[in-house]
């Protein structure tokens, strides 16, 4: 039998009622949409106009979204030196984002009484949530008394020397390219050059830093994963680098539980727990004082939290770039024949025993050697992120146009070391015989630019000193020691820019030379 429901009218709501009933959440939400919608377009129209006469592409001039992609591509260089090509020494490559590639504005904006801050970008390098290091400080009176207490330990001075630590992870390398990776006529032992690379600035950093090295090259292995994590951070670096205000989101509960702490067991979480277990030993008292960095630390005053982060800070900003810097200087060279027997010509007259690491000074004074270390950094500086500098509440003329305050304006590395109007119509080549053709007061002037690729003034690189005796001992005995074949030349390594390089995957056959 169908049951019959009879439902009492009252409760029937009309269609007008029923209308009512949801066009109030409905509207709502349309007013919401709409207010968020107008919102959004006056703050691009309004941004739009502010660098509407500075040139770049159309989509940068609206959006992130031109610099998130190119960021992403991997081919981040190639996009700065395209710019440069099409739009001229400033273009606008984001809503408040612009790129430069005249060396005398990247030295204006870093010069010591220059209005000029750090851009947004800086902060988001910051390991504890609010609390600032050397590189993200943005306060240029606490900035300069930070850099004043960091700079005798960079300097070397204090019973300290870098080439100490810098020779023993050498003659460690050595050591292990010698005993693992030699093949013979017949047999194929590849090493992944790259990898050892990485290895090798680890070690030296951690070496002058605390005294003793992580122990990459004797493992031969990716401690703590280290080195698979910072490849996948780097991604999220590149996302920052285009949208910094990301980093608030980053930093809020729930996901700064994911940030690294040292208390984790692997990565960058594991290298700070690392860190902090060699400031504890030493500031335990008792303990030994040992001539290394710390140390130099330890006696400007630094707080026990200031120690952590700024071992910290060291080890990452003075691996990925050095490494950067000698895998591309040396792939540079297997892949020009003439460069490489030039400059082994030039070692081989040394006439220096194996047991001996070639002296700073000595290497300094190689002409060849010299002008392949600035050529490899010249056609691949080690940074590639923009760097940004704000723009001085008045505003500035750059470039011969008028840029708003708080634009942040951004170091086009890649762009100017390969400018034509700098260095010719063969600036994309690699080619170290140029340094040796210019007239003193040229090369003066093209060594400055290079020089730009450690920033310059009040934020120069305080490594630059320990990265030029890193990378020029480092490229000189291992060409001077082996011969190294890629194993695959038609794809000799992978290579990857965003605001740091990566490289992987430069497979070479290795025998000895000597
Ligand atoms: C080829 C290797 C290197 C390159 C190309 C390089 C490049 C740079 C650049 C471009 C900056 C930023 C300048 C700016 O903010 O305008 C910088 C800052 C810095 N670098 Fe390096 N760097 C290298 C190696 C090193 C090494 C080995 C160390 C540590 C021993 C180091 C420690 C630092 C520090 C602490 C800063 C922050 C300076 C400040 O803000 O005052 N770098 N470097």
């Amino acid at each position: 039998m169908p049951i019959s429901v009879s439902v009492p009218m009252v409760l029937l709501p009309d269609a007008a009622a029923a209308g009512s009933l949801f066009s109030a959440p409905v509207s709502g939400v349309a007013v919401l949409v709409a207010l968020v919608t107008v919102g959004w377009v006056v703050r691009a129209v309004h941004s739009w106009r502010r660098l509407r006469h500075v040139p770049g592409p159309a989509l940068a001039r609206w959006s992130s979204l031109w610099m998130v992609k190119r960021l992403s591509s991997g081919r981040f260089h190639e996009a700065m030196c395209d710019v440069m090509e099409e739009y001229g020494p400033l273009v606008r490559i984001g809503p408040n984002e612009l790129t430069c590639s005249d060396p005398d504005v990247l030295r204006h904006m870093s010069a010591a009484r220059s209005l000029y801050t750090k851009g947004e970008f800086y902060e988001t390098g910051r390991i504890i949530p609010g609390y600032d290091n050397i590189v993200t400080q943005r306060d240029d009176v606490k900035h300069k008394a930070l850099r004043a207490q960091m700079t005798n330990a960079y300097r070397g001075t204090s019973a300290f020397a870098y080439e100490d630590g810098v020779d023993r992870q050498i003659l460690q390398l050595i050591f292990l390219i010698d005993n693992k990776y030699i093949s013979e006529p017949g047999s194929l032992r590849p090493m992944d050059l790259a990898a050892k690379i990485q290895f090798f600035t680890l070690d030296v950093i951690s070496d002058v830093s605390f005294g003793a090295p992580f122990g990459f090259l004797t493992e031969d292995k990716d401690l703590f994963q280290y080195n698979e994590i910072n490849a996948s951070a780097v991604p999220v670096m590149n996302m920052l680098q285009a949208m910094p205000w990301l980093s608030n989101v980053v930093y809020r509960w729930p996901l700064r539980l994911a940030l690294p702490s040292d208390g984790d067991s692997v990565g960058f979480g594991r290298l700070m727990g690392v860190a902090k277990s060699y400031v504890d030993a030493r500031l335990r008292s008792g303990s030994k004082p040992n001539p290394d960095m710390l140390q130099s630390f330890i006696e400007s005053g630094m707080s026990h939290s200031d120690l952590i982060q700024h071992m910290f800070v060291q080890i990452v900003a003075g691996s990925i770039t050095t490494s950067a810097a000698i895998r591309h200087t040396l792939l540079a060279l297997l892949t020009t024949p003439a460069s490489l027997s030039r400059l082994q010509t030039e070692l081989a007259a040394l006439n220096l025993p194996l047991s001996q690491v070639i002296p700073a000074p000595t290497a300094e004074s190689l002409p060849y050697l010299s002008a392949v270390v600035l050529e490899g950094l010249r056609m691949w500086p080690p940074t590639t992120g923009l760097g940004c500098k704000q723009v001085p509440p008045g505003g500035d003329i750059i470039c011969g146009v008028h840029v708003p305050g708080g634009t942040q304006v951004g170091h086009n590395f890649s762009g100017m070391m390969r400018a034509r109007e700098i260095w010719g119509e063969d600036g994309g080549v690699f080619w170290p015989e140029r340094w040796l053709e210019m007239d003193e007061q040229e090369r003066k002037e093209r060594e400055a630019v290079v020089e730009l690729a450690f920033g310059s003034g009040r934020f120069r690189c305080l490594g630059r000193r320990l990265a030029g005796v890193e990378v020029g001992k480092g490229v000189a005995e291992l060409v001077r020691r082996f011969d190294f074949a890629v194993v695959e030349p038609q794809r000799p390594m992978k290579s990857e820019s965003g605001v740091f390089w990566l490289g992987s995957d430069f497979w070479v056959r290795v025998t000895r030379r000597l």
